[in-house]
């Protein structure tokens, strides 16, 4: 279970997210939509522990993020979560293959047990043929694909994804999208998709709005009293 609990987050002179609480239920998928500027970006960090919030909770299996060290969020990100992000953000200077053994490395799993599971993860996204090249070198649709060969190699329990395919043209949006939303079907985790894309949000079963820092009262009133999700 993920929960943000009445988050506020502020940027200066900037409230980006004013009390906004979500639950999300283990296991569903839930589009996360609004417009520029209307705090889904700022939410996301918020639910990966990547920014701390100035009030509220951040939940993550009733444990609160909030309250843990830069090192003990990061720990926890890695044990349980995988972030995708609009362009792929693979290291540069790794191999396709290895950045997707990554996770797995930092979670102590052997070199050669991590390259398998990498090498059979991009097999399953058709990317196989790339594994040995540098990241540089592969195209949009190929990068993003690694992105979320990585974001899943470790099995996380949730799957955070801030415009997964927004540098994608239409088919190769389509496809990255289809395979990570059965990839994390498969494992059972909880997936949370940032999009402008109503296409996207198709995809997905359950419908969270956004509208200037705050979740929209028409969708949160048609999630129940506390926008349980699930
Ligand atoms: N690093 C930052 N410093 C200052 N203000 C910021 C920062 N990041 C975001 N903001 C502001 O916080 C608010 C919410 O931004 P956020 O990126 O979360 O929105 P968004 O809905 O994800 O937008 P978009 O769809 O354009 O990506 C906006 O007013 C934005 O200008």
């Amino acid at each position: 279970m993920l929960e943000a609990d009445r988050v506020t987050l502020t940027y200066g002179a900037t409230t980006a997210l004013r009390d906004v609480s979500l639950t999300l239920a283990p296991g569903s998928r839930t589009a996360l939509m609004g417009p520029s500027g209307s705090g889904k970006s700022s939410l996301l960090h918020c639910l990966a522990g990547v920014l701390v919030p100035g009030h509220g909770q951040v939940l993550v299996d009733g444990q609160d993020l909030t309250g843990l060290s830069d090192r003990e969020r990061s720990r926890l990100r890695l044990e349980r979560m995988g972030v995708v992000f609009q362009f792929g953000d693979l290291v540069p200077e790794l191999t396709v293959a290895e950045n997707v053994m990554l996770p797995l490395q930092l979670l102590g799993t052997r070199h050669a047990a991590a390259r398998s599971r990498a090498l059979e993860l991009l097999g399953e996204l058709g990317v196989a043929d790339v594994a040995d090249s540098r990241t540089g070198a592969v195209s949009g649709g190929q990068a993003q694909r690694a992105a979320v060969a990585r974001a899943l190699v470790h099995e996380p329990r949730v799957v955070l994804a801030d415009e997964p395919t927004g540098s994608l043209d239409t088919v190769n949006a389509e496809a990255v999208l289809d395979a990570m939303v059965a990839l994390s079907t498969g494992i059972g985790a909880t997936l949370l998709v940032v999009t402008h894309d109503n296409l996207v949000a198709s995809h997905l079963d359950e419908l969270v709005v956004m509208r200037d820092g705050a979740l929209d009262g028409a969708h949160d009133a048609a999630l129940g009293a506390r926008g349980v999700v699930g």
